[in-house]
Order: structure tokens, then sequence, then C-alpha cells
């Protein structure tokens, strides 16, 4: 799906399919320059990080081994509850094991923090995060992020893997919401 497939529903396109795919070199390249070589295993979290995993995985040179694992804290909503549960566990056994867990946004913050404190827990040798996007302004906790390929103001964004309600995860870009979607 396409901006102009939706257009009244996006007040403003961020980033391009293009640009999306020149960032997601750019982080495959750091990724690989620290870790090629290395046993690091990814950790995509579904749903919302599926487009990046595809295409970061894809972009990497190395051979780098992929879990998955489903959490949730915004229902159907824009705002995170701050719970986060688990809806689908990891099938690999962590411990000992290099992990670099592969995000489409941190937001509040709250799901990122609570997931790598959760993996740490189960032994890992390292936690790393790789994230598309940043929000700055809406952090409720500090985390310390390896990789980030944008920091972006503080709107609800959709495409590329982000949902609003189930919807716009198709759109090959990413943009923002227009307000009377959602209010
Ligand atoms: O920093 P935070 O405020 O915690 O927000 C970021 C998280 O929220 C979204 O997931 P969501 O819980 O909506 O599930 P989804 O990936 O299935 O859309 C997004 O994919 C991140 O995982
Ligand atoms: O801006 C957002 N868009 C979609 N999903 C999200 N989850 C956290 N923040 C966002
Ligand atoms: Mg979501």
């Amino acid at each position: 799906m396409k901006a102009e497939d939706v257009q009244g529903d996006l007040t403003e396109v961020l980033f391009t399919r293009e640009e999306i795919e020149a960032k997601i070199a750019e982080l495959a390249a750091a990724v690989d320059a620290d870790y090629r070589g290395r046993d690091v295993l990814l950790v995509g979290v579904l749903k919302g990080a599926v487009m990046v995993m595809a295409d970061l995985c894809r972009a990497l040179k190395g051979q780098y081994p992929m879990d998955w694992m489903a959490v949730s804290s915004y229902g159907s909503g824009t705002k995170s509850s701050g719970v986060v549960r688990i809806l689908k566990d990891l099938d690999t056994d962590l411990s000992g094991r290099d992990v670099l867990i592969v995000e489409d946004i941190i937001d509040s913050g709250l799901t990122l923090s609570w997931l790598r404190a959760n993996l740490q827990s189960r032994r890992a040798a390292s936690v790393e995060i790789c994230a598309l996007l940043r929000k700055p302004e809406a952090a409720k906790t500090a985390i310390d992020v390896r990789y980030v390929g944008w920091d972006i103001p503080n709107e609800f964004v959709v495409g590329y893997g982000l949902d609003y309600a189930e919807k716009y995860r198709n759109l090959d870009c990413i943009a923002t919401l227009a307000p009377h979607v959602y209010e």
C-alpha cells in the first residue's frame, strides 16, 4: 500500500520507501562492523518489527540466526498501557548468547526496557538494541540503544510495520496519522 492509497488518513510522509531502504543499509553496515563473524541472535519483536527485520537481515552480510517474540502494550489505542504482555516467547535458549533486539520504534521506551531486562535475566551474554525510530520527547525511561535509524517528533506514526488498530502496517513508507482517524 502506498501513501496515495490512504491519502486522507495521513498528514505527512516522514520517510519514503527509498529513504527507509538507505537507512536500513546504514544500520546493517554498522551491525556487521560490530558483530559479523560472531554468533549473534537477532530477536524481532512482533508484530511491528516484521518489516525492519525482513529488510535488515537481508542487508546484513554475515550469518545471523533469528527468533521472534510477540509482546504487546498498546492494545488498539495510541498510548502505551505500560503493561507488557508476552504473547509469544522465544524458541531459543539465551544463556551465553549475544542478542540484538530488532524493533520498529521506541516511544515511551517501556516495551524495550522491560524486554531487555527480561532477556538479560535469561543469562544472555549481551543484549543490544537496533530500532528504526525513536521519539526522544516521549521517553518515560532512559534506554541505552546501540543502533537508531531516526529520532522523530512526538506524533503517532504508521506504516512499514507500525499500526494503528492493526491498520496501515502494509504502508510502504512511514507517515504521521491524521488526528481525525484516532480522535
Ligand atoms: O516504547 P513503547 O511506548 O513501549 O512503544 C513501542 C512498542 O509499541 C509498539 O508495539 P505494540 O505493543 O503496539 O505491538 P505491535 O508491535 O504488535 O504493534 C512498537 O512496535 C513497539 O514494540
Ligand atoms: O507512533 C507509533 N505508531 C505506531 N505504533 C506505535 N507504538 C508506539 N508508538 C507508536
Ligand atoms: Mg502497535
